[in-house]
C-alpha cells in the first residue's frame, strides 16, 4: 500500500501531506487557534501536544475541514482546506468521540463505512477482516456496538479511520480506552501505516506514545505553536538533570509559555479571557 494524492491534482508528489499558513480559529471573543503555520512531511508521525483547551482539537476540525478558520490557510493531500470534496478522500478522521452507530455490530459498522468510501466490496471485506482480527475483534464482530466496552467502540473508531488508506490520517488519542496489549497493537499499527507512507498527525497527552512513533513534535498552548522540534531535541531543551523526558520538556515549553503570557497580560486559558 502506498497511499497517493489525488493524481489529477497539479501538486508535486513532494508536496507536504499538510501544510498551514497563518491558520487562525476564532469563538466569537476567544481566540482558540492563533496564527499556525507548520508543515507536515508525506510518510511522517506528526505528535501534536498541548494542555487542555490549547486548541488541538479546534486545528484538527480545520484541518479535516469541519470547521472554516477565521483566517490562513492550510493544504492536506496537496488540496486546500476551503475544497471539501477534494481534501475528504484522501482523509481519515479520529475524532475524540468516534461517530458509529449503536444499532449496528463492529462489523457492520466497517461495511457502512467501506460503503461510504466506495471502496470495492472484496477489498474492503479482507481489509475489515484483517483489521478486525489485528485488534483482537474477530469474535466480538457480530455484536452490537450498544453492547462493546469503551476500548471497543475505540478499536472500531480507528479501523473506521484508516480502512481506506488515506493519505493523512488525524488521530485524536487513538490509544483512549485501550488496555495495554490492544495500545500496544495501536502503536505498532500506526508505525506501520506510517512505514507504508500514510502521513499520521496523532493528537495525545500519553507522552510515551508521541516519543515512541513521532518524527516531529508540535506543542500548542493557548492556541499558538510554542515548540517545534524532533523528541529528541525537544528533551535535550529540558533542564531537569539527565533523565531528560519529553514530559519534562512539555512541562517547559508551556510553562514558559504561560509566563510569557501572564507577563503580557493574557489568560493561559483563552476561554476565560
Ligand atoms: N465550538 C466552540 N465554541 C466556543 N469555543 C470553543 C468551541 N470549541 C472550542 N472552543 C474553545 O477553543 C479553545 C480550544 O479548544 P480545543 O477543544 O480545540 O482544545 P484541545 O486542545 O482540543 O483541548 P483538550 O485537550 O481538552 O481536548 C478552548 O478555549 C475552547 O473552550
Amino acid at each position: 500500500m502506498a497511499p497517493e494524492f489525488d493524481t489529477a491534482s497539479p501538486t508535486p508528489k513532494t508536496a507536504p501531506a499538510i501544510a498551514t499558513d497563518g491558520l487562525t480559529k476564532h469563538y466569537g471573543e476567544t481566540s482558540a487557534v492563533s496564527d499556525l503555520t507548520f508543515e507536515v512531511p508525506r510518510g511522517t508521525v506528526y505528535g501534536f501536544l498541548g494542555p487542555n483547551g490549547a486548541g488541538k482539537t479546534t486545528t484538527m476540525r480545520m484541518l479535516t475541514t469541519l470547521t472554516k478558520p477565521t483566517s490562513g490557510s492550510a493544504r492536506v493531500a496537496g488540496h486546500p482546506i476551503t475544497d471539501r470534496e477534494a481534501v475528504t478522500p484522501h482523509i481519515g478522521y479520529l475524532p475524540e468521540e468516534p461517530p458509529i452507530y449503536d444499532e449496528l455490530t463492529g462489523r457492520e459498522q466497517l461495511e457502512y463505512a467501506a460503503g461510504l468510501r466506495d471502496l470495492p466490496e472484496a477489498e474492503s471485506t479482507e481489509r475489515i477482516e484483517s483489521l478486525l482480527a489485528r485488534f483482537d475483534l474477530t469474535t466480538d464482530a457480530d455484536k452490537r456496538i450498544s453492547d462493546y466496552s469503551k476500548g471497543m467502540r475505540q478499536k472500531v473508531g480507528v479501523i473506521q479511520a484508516v480502512l481506506h488508506e488515506p493519505a493523512v490520517a488525524f488521530l485524536d488519542e487513538p490509544t483512549s480506552g485501550l488496555d495495554p496489549r490492544a495500545a500496544r497493537t495501536m502503536r505498532e499499527t500506526i508505525a506501520e501505516l506510517a512505514d507504508q507512507q500514510m502521513t499520521i498527525f496523532l493528537s495525545t497527552h500519553i507522552l510515551s506514545v508521541v516519543d515512541d512513533l513521532a518524527d516531529r513534535v508540535g506543542v500548542l498552548h493557548g492556541g499558538e505553536l510554542v515548540a517545534e522540534d524532533d523528541p529528541e531535541t525537544l528533551k535535550s531543551r529540558a533542564e531537569t538533570g539527565e533523565t531528560r523526558s519529553l514530559e519534562d520538556a512539555f512541562l517547559e515549553v508551556t510553562k514558559e509559555s504561560s509566563d510569557e503570557r501572564r507577563e503580557a497580560g493574557v489568560s493561559a486559558d483563552p476561554s476565560f479571557e
